[in-house]
């Protein structure tokens, strides 16, 4: 997208194609300033600490980050070090291991010498087909809000859209365009009036720092809302469609996202209004069919609960219950919304209804 005039992606190779440029979104919206990454340990760093976050993003920096790796060290022993420490960053976005899997056979059958531009090949691949499917996110997505906006009744016909949504699932979460924001910049930019409403998304505010942002520099108008104010805009007849990106999502239509998804998708439900989840096709996990059984959820530090912007802003976490990592707090960074709750999943293939038999008819020829 667009900042200031001048495009930009969220990751590239920078010159002399050894070292990665990324985005640091922690910094955002207070401060636009760009990251090297030199090795995999920076890589992997960065995906930690969510320098770089989104599903599809941290399938792209886990790709290049086995490129970094391969290039100081093409051997067996370095691929494998490489691909479990990238592995072990962040469990539940299914791209990550997708990317790392994907490079990995492209690399493990050469000779060693040619596997880090093999590598670099198939890591830009994998971003530009990111880039490809998010936009054709939008192109379907758009067709899904024209609908909308033309059923609604007369008198609300030349008023915005008013869309809700959760997190940052736009193309700060991607290579660019995004995922649920594909759909509303596409809208945007056709001249649809359109109006989102941004859940602040706690505990990392990814909705009032990134998503904000996005749509600021692309004059979306918006309006930032605390994650508990969903349900009474639903109430209220404010809100017209919700849309939300994934990380994760079983061959069933069971999705996974950020934590606070799952209760949108129950408001939603029982306001009927439609609850939409776009994503591309490397999102889907197609071992999976039980998501709130079997999707690994991420447990992060309980520091982000009581801690906002670094600041204490509650006590310091208690023994109150313990967590995979054996530390205090609970802090669970997303949630399953069962497909039954979801309306339909707007895909680079089109949209299909949120069940095996739908992404199947999208996929079946993959
Ligand atoms: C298009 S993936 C966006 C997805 O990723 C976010 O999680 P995080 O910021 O922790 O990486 C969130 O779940 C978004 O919906």
């Amino acid at each position: 997208m667009n900042i200031d005039g001048r495009p930009w992606r969220t990751i590239w190779l920078e010159e002399g194609g050894r070292s990665v440029g990324v985005i640091d979104q922690t910094l955002l919206p207070h401060r636009f300033v760009t990251r090297s990454l030199t090795s995999v340990e920076e890589a992997a760093e960065a995906i930690v600490t969510m320098v770089v976050r989104g599903a599809p993003l941290i399938g792209v920096t886990g790709a290049y980050g086995l490129m970094l790796a391969l290039q100081t060290d093409p051997s067996d022993a370095s691929l494998a070090a490489a691909f479990e420490r990238l592995d072990a960053t962040r469990p539940t976005a299914i791209n990550l291991r997708w990317a790392l899997e994907r490079v990995r056979a492209k690399v493990l059958p050469l000779a060693p010498q040619q596997r880090a531009e093999a590598a670099k090949a198939e890591a830009a691949a994998i971003a530009e087909e990111d880039v490809a499917m998010c936009e054709a996110i939008g192109d379907h997505g758009l067709r899904l809000f024209q609908e909308i906006a033309a059923r609604r009744p007369e008198e609300r016909r030349g008023q915005p859209l008013n869309v809700l949504t959760h997190c940052n699932a736009g193309w700060l979460a991607t290579v660019d365009w995004g995922t649920a924001l594909a759909p509303i910049y596409k809208a945007h930019r056709s001249g649809l009036p359109i109006h989102v409403w941004v859940d602040e998304t706690r505990p990392r505010n990814q909705g009032a720092s990134l998503t904000a942002f996005e749509l600021g520099r692309e004059g979306v108008p918006h309006t930032v809302i605390v994650d508990n104010a969903g349900g009474h805009l639903m109430q209220h007849g404010q809100v017209d469609a919700v849309i939300v990106g994934t990380d994760r999502t079983t061959r069933t239509g069971d999705v996974c996202n950020k934590i606070g998804t799952y209760l949108k998708a129950l408001a939603a439900h029982d306001n009927g209004v439609p609850f939409y989840v776009a994503l591309p096709g490397s999102t889907i996990d197609w071992s999976i069919g039980d998501g709130v059984k079997e999707i690994p959820i991420e447990a992060r530090s309980p520091l982000e609960v009581t801690r906002i912007a670094g600041k204490p802003a509650a006590g310091e976490p208690t023994s109150v219950q313990l967590v995979p990592d054996g530390s205090d707090g609970f802090n669970p960074a997303f949630d399953v919304t069962p497909a039954r709750l979801v309306t339909a999943l707007i895909t680079e293939r089109g949209v299909a209804p949120a069940s095996e038999a739908g992404l199947q008819a999208l996929y079946a020829a993959a």
